[in-house]
């Protein structure tokens, strides 16, 4: 392929990627999910294999603590072809979810965290983001149109050291404490996967409308790249495809249901990647059947996971019949690294920016981007 067939295919997104994020985003017709590979389904995809893991650093109550089923019980798989690619299927314990997700809604949003909100807003409006939402959600079912609340206009938050969306890095002088329980959550998980002592360091939580999707980028900011990435998912299904270590790669497409865990290590800890679509929930079942189960027996003062309470969960559930929240955490320094100086560092924020932009889906209006926005990584609603 000549230079110029390149170029005019990237101008007109006719590249492999572009061409089935576009397949996916479409809404009307909807698309064929036929291709698309479902790991809660019995396996019939040669390119899909059984993952063995290795439960032998962490004990049963550990795991369960953080609301998780016996290692020996998740059901993980590699993919031909994606050499540290691991995607669990939902390994959570029936009821717990519940509490990740209230947290994701309620508690992750609050200060110190960064959301997209503070960015045109006062800090003292963006306070209580739950509170001032609960009155406008309740009022919802009067029939009169009721403006958006803050908890539907909520895109991004940023956790411990907070992503800078401009310049495209993590600076020590923006750091707020990570929330311990879901450091202790990922710790377990990338155990698990043969990673132990990964340290959560900096966590982005994506707050996707069912009109939302993500543009095709890949996550490099972080300083040691031989930590995984890890990503949890609740509520609506989103498709996610998986391509290269090239933006134009051919990706594989997956589906992330609620409580799914994928890691993302090795050589495919740098591959680029994006959600150009969340799938529309069957009809009549509005809320994953895995969110409405409540815990089996009651948490012990030292558990993780709590319960929720009745009105905390209606809130989150009603949101969740039309959303999905997907929170990727990451260790940003290898142990005994420090941040290299300023000046290295806006030389490097320069050139992923312009290849950012040069990559990016012009036309799409408002797809959520890896270039954010205030309104996250730039997305359609
Ligand atoms: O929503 C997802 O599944 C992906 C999120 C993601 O890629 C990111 O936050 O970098
Ligand atoms: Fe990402």
């Amino acid at each position: 392929m000549t230079a110029k067939m390149a170029s005019s295919m990237v101008e007109h997104g006719e590249d492999a990627f572009r061409k089935l994020f576009k397949f996916y985003k479409r809404r009307n017709p909807p698309p064929d999910f036929n291709e698309v590979i479902n790991f809660a389904k019995p396996i019939n995809n040669d390119k899909v294999f059984h993952y063995e893991l290795n439960s032998s650093p962490l004990n049963e109550e550990e795991v369960s603590k953080a609301g998780l089923q016996p290692v020996k019980d998740w059901r993980a798989f590699a993919l031909r072809g994606y050499p540290g690619f691991i995607f669990i299927s939902n390994p959570f314990l029936p009821g717990s979810q519940q509490y990740w997700a209230k947290q994701c809604l309620k508690n992750y949003p609050q200060k110190p965290n960064v959301c997209n909100l503070d960015m045109h807003m006062a800090p003292a409006e963006t306070e209580n983001i739950w509170e001032q939402s609960i009155d406008g959600i309740q009022r919802k079912g009067s029939g009169k149109r009721e403006p958006k609340t803050l908890l539907e206009k909520l895109r991004w938050v940023t956790l411990g050291y907070h992503y800078d969306w401009n310049s495209k890095t993590y600076s020590p002088d923006h750091f707020t404490p990570f929330p311990t329980e879901l450091h202790s959550l990922s710790h377990r998980v990338a155990a698990a996967c043969g990673f132990p002592g990964f340290n959560a360091e900096a966590g982005i939580l994506n707050y996707y409308r069912s009109d939302s999707s993500l543009g095709i980028h890949v996550d490099e900011s972080e300083i040691d790249h031989t930590r995984p990435l890890l990503s949890f998912s609740f509520g609506q299904t989103a498709v996610f495809l998986l391509g290269g270590a090239k933006r134009e790669d051919r990706p594989t497409a997956m589906f992330m249901h609620s409580g799914d865990i994928m890691v993302m290590s090795g050589p495919s800890r740098l591959l680029y990647h994006a959600v150009p679509c969340i799938v529309p929930a069957p009809a009549g079942n509005p809320l994953p059947s895995c969110l409405s189960q409540t815990l089996k027996s009651e948490p012990q003062n030292d558990d993780i996971i709590q319960n929720v309470n009745e009105g905390d969960w209606k809130v989150c559930s009603w949101y969740l019949q039309t959303s999905r929240v997907n929170v990727t955490v990451r260790q940003v320094l290898g142990s005994g690294q420090t941040f290299p100086n300023t000046e290295t560092l806006s030389g490097a924020a320069h050139t992923s920016m312009d290849s950012c932009q040069k990559s990016d889906e012009e036309g799409e209006t408002g797809t959520h981007k890896k270039r954010k926005t205030e309104s996250g990584y730039e997305r359609d609603s």
